[in-house]
């Protein structure tokens, strides 16, 4: 697919033609990899606090893993060549718990050895426990045969000093976390926590736990997109609603850009008079991209607040339907954030990951927009097949809450049942 997939802009999905051209999904990736820059600042933190922060620098490895060369099991260790000379047992000259310095192992006797314990300087093998026999005199008389190197994990086999660990840009985790731990580290330089400011835009909106009258609609939004950037470790400024008025979402434009790093909006993106987030970012700075060829989320807009983008305050503009915001926020705007965030580019889902599904049902294909169908896999006859995990409106969340992956409907390619299609696993946005 190339830049100019025409779509319709009263989105009924026939061509006009007036009709703007939409930009590839794919292209728009690419395109907001290089207009959002990663914000300013740096800090340390202890590693206790380090789970989701960005690193600021890469870091190497300062120590061997494993450190010594240890057994890997509870057993016995033992010279290979004094074992195939003769059947004779062997006495147990030492015991060799985890955390001591051993001797080198005595001519012609065999040590009492534990999972992670260093192996004695002349050993070359273990062999398991289970594998052995214990006479009455407290010798040890092998049952299996073991092979040289058997079950023992040698030094710096894992990692050696000065090898790269961790590249600038990654988000660390519990693993990552663990494995900074296992060198010993405890204090990281990681990137500033990003600030979002959060607006909801249409004036039938009200906050849940309130009354709602006559044509009003929860802002169900907020609650979503809240809980997806404080999953990706953003510091979340809700701002609340603003009603359907150019002057409310002029102001409260400005006054997001003023107090953050990125600024998140949901509805008022669309054609209608009543939508005024493009009218107003046109005034207050610039928009860069809008109207991508995606069903749902065709609406999506990026553009900044203020003099220029590098100086500004990005701004991602979502679709008002919830399900559209949704994929919007996944497939484009989170990669916004996390560029924010100073991410590298080869990480999830900075880079998507895309697998191929068998289809277990039979769908039309729109014309202009790439689809995202939310199903979830599950076994047919032994084959895992995607079926639609519920109706397919962008205005409901149900069939996204219940969805596995996004089956990837390319314009004009009906889906057929058994054969196979794209797939998006929806996990891989919660990475
Ligand atoms: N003439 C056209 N109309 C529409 C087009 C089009 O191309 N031409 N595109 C349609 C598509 S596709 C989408 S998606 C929506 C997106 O419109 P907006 O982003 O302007 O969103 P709104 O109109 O403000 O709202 C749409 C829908 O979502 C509900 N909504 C809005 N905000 C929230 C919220 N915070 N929580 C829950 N629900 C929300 C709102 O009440 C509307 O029902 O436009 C189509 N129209
Ligand atoms: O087709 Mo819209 O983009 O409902 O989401």
């Amino acid at each position: 697919m190339n830049a100019d997939v025409r779509g319709h802009e009263c989105g009924c999905d026939t061509r006009h033609p007036h009709d703007k051209p939409l930009t590839d999904l794919f292209d728009a990736r690419q395109q907001l990899l290089g207009l959002v820059t990663p914000s300013h600042g740096t800090e340390s933190v202890s590693l206790a606090e380090a789970s989701g922060r960005v690193l600021a620098e890469p870091i190497r490895a300062r120590i061997d893993l494993p450190g010594v060369d240890n057994s890997a099991m509870d057993g016995y260790a033992l010279r290979l060549s004094e074992l195939s000379a003769s059947d004779q047992p062997l006495p147990i000259s030492v015991r060799i718990p985890a955390g001591i310095d051993p001797e080198p192992l005595a001519v012609g006797s065999c040590a009492r050895i534990f999972t992670g314990a260093p192996i004695p300087p002349g050993a070359d093998c273990v062999i398991p426990q289970e594998q052995v026999r214990i006479d009455e005199e407290g010798h040890v008389h092998c049952l299996a045969m073991p092979s040289a190197g058997q079950h023992i994990r040698h030094r710096g086999e894992e990692v050696q000093a000065g090898d790269p660990l961790l590249d600038a840009g990654t988000r660390l985790n519990a693993i990552s976390c663990a494995m900074l731990a296992s060198q010993g580290m405890h204090q990281l330089k990681v990137r500033r926590r990003v600030r979002v400011a959060l607006l909801c835009t249409g004036s039938e909106l009200v906050v849940p736990g309130t009354p709602l009258a006559a044509g009003q609609l929860y802002n169900s939004n907020a609650t979503l997109l809240a809980a997806a950037l404080k999953q990706q470790h953003a510091e979340v400024l809700d701002l609340g609603i603003v009603a359907d008025r150019a002057e409310d979402m002029r102001q409260a434009l400005l006054d997001a850009s003023q107090m953050a790093d990125l600024i998140v909006c949901s509805g008022g993106v669309s054609v209608g008079e009543e939508d005024h987030v493009r009218p107003c970012l046109e005034q207050l700075g610039a928009v860069h991209l809008h109207g991508i060829a995606i069903k749902p989320g065709k609406p999506f807009t990026f553009g900044h607040v203020g003099d220029s983008l590098a100086n500004g305050t990005p701004v991602v503009a979502l679709p008002g339907n919830p399900t559209a915001a949704l994929l919007a926020w996944q497939l484009l705007g989170q990669l916004c954030l996390q560029r924010r965030q100073g991410m590298h580019c080869q990480s999830p889902p900075l880079q998507l990951k895309r697998w191929s599904v068998e289809a277990g049902f039979h769908k039309r294909a729109n014309r202009h927009r790439r689809e995202l169908l939310r199903v979830r896999i599950e076994p047919q006859r032994g084959i895992p097949r995607a079926l639609l995990s519920g109706s397919q409106g962008s205005n409901m969340l149900q069939a996204a809450h219940a969805a596995d992956g996004y089956l990837i409907v390319e314009p004009g390619e009906d889906i057929l049942q058994g054969e196979h299609y794209g797939y998006l696993p929806t996990s891989q946005f919660l990475a």
